[in-house]
């Protein structure tokens, strides 16, 4: 780590060397995990958490944390080989930039250059996070080529949003809107209404950049806002998935749900030499109405 830390914020190392950046600021508390730059808990005073994260801790480094904000990149899900969702959310990132003022907390990041270079011998990319902490959470990945070709990138910033009980819970701004159905790769010309969900749910929605919002029966409400974004994946496991999945506890798939500002499926990119794309999600609670 390089930056130095203003007051509020402080590294901590668990016993196995994972290490986080812990924030305790008026307006809001978080960590961040330096491996994979991943914020794993949000909370801003006065409200309830912002992201959902697995009561099930892998403390050693190079276990997958599952839930709050893991960084897809360069490539989303299994569209090309190697891991799952890429490289950078295993990969040990550096902070380069810590700043506080009353209302918030900023810090930049940037993957580790040896990193990239060992696990993307033929690509050339700067990356970097900013992550701007308040009463609302902003992360914002930046992506640059710095090669001399053209360079794929798909990606996603995959928000796991808490709900009380997902049977009672619903998510508009989607309607009208196409999407793929990764269980059956099937594509749906309009999503018919607010989506409602009681079964395994794995869809990239696509031409779309309106707000979404997550209602709950309880009234509150979780806006999730995007910029250079014109899909968002929208998974919750269910039962028979999530006996499957790492760090995830039995019942976890009844209070989460992912929404993933993204450039998936249609919406993966090409970035020429010298082109930067930012993949912004924006996460706040919002008034609800039930
Ligand atoms: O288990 P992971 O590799 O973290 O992936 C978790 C999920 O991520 C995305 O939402 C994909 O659309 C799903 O197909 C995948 O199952």
């Amino acid at each position: 780590m390089t930056a130095t830390l203003p007051e509020g914020l402080a590294l901590t190392r668990n016993a196995h060397g994972r290490e986080f950046i812990q924030i305790n600021h008026p307006a809001v508390t978080a960590t961040i995990a330096l491996e994979g730059a991943q914020v794993i808990d949000c909370v801003p005073a006065g409200k309830q958490p912002l992201l959902w994260m697995s009561p099930i801790d892998p403390r050693m480094p190079g276990t997958a944390l599952r839930g709050g904000i893991p960084l897809c990149w360069p490539w989303f899900g299994n569209s090309r080989p190697g891991p799952a969702h890429g490289i950078a959310r295993t990969s040990p990132w550096q902070l380069i930039d810590a700043q506080r003022d009353d209302q918030q907390v900023r810090l930049r990041l940037e993957l580790a250059a040896e990193q990239m270079k060992a696990l993307l011998p033929d690509e050339r990319w700067h990356l970097q996070v900013e992550f701007v902490i308040g009463k609302q959470l902003s992360v914002s990945l930046t992506s640059t080529n710095l090669g001399k070709q053209a360079q794929p990138l798909s990606q996603a910033l995959h928000s796991y949003l808490p709900v009380a009980d997902i049977t009672q819970a619903s998510i508009t701004g989607l309607e009208g809107c196409r999407y793929i159905d990764q269980l059956t790769s099937q594509e749906h010309r309009a999503q018919p209404g607010p989506i409602l969900i009681d079964q395994e749910v794995d869809r990239i929605y696509y031409d779309h950049t309106a707000p979404v919002i997550l209602h709950q029966h309880n009234g509150r409400c979780l806006e999730v806002t995007r910029e250079g974004s014109h899909s968002l994946v929208v998974w919750n496991p269910w039962q028979a998935k999530a006996a499957r999945l790492s760090q995830f506890p039995q019942d976890g798939f009844r209070q989460m749900v992912c929404l993933e500002a993204s450039n998936a499926g249609p919406d993966a990119r090409v970035l020429e030499p010298g082109q930067s794309h930012t993949l912004v999600t924006r996460i706040r609670q919002v008034p609800g109405t039930g």
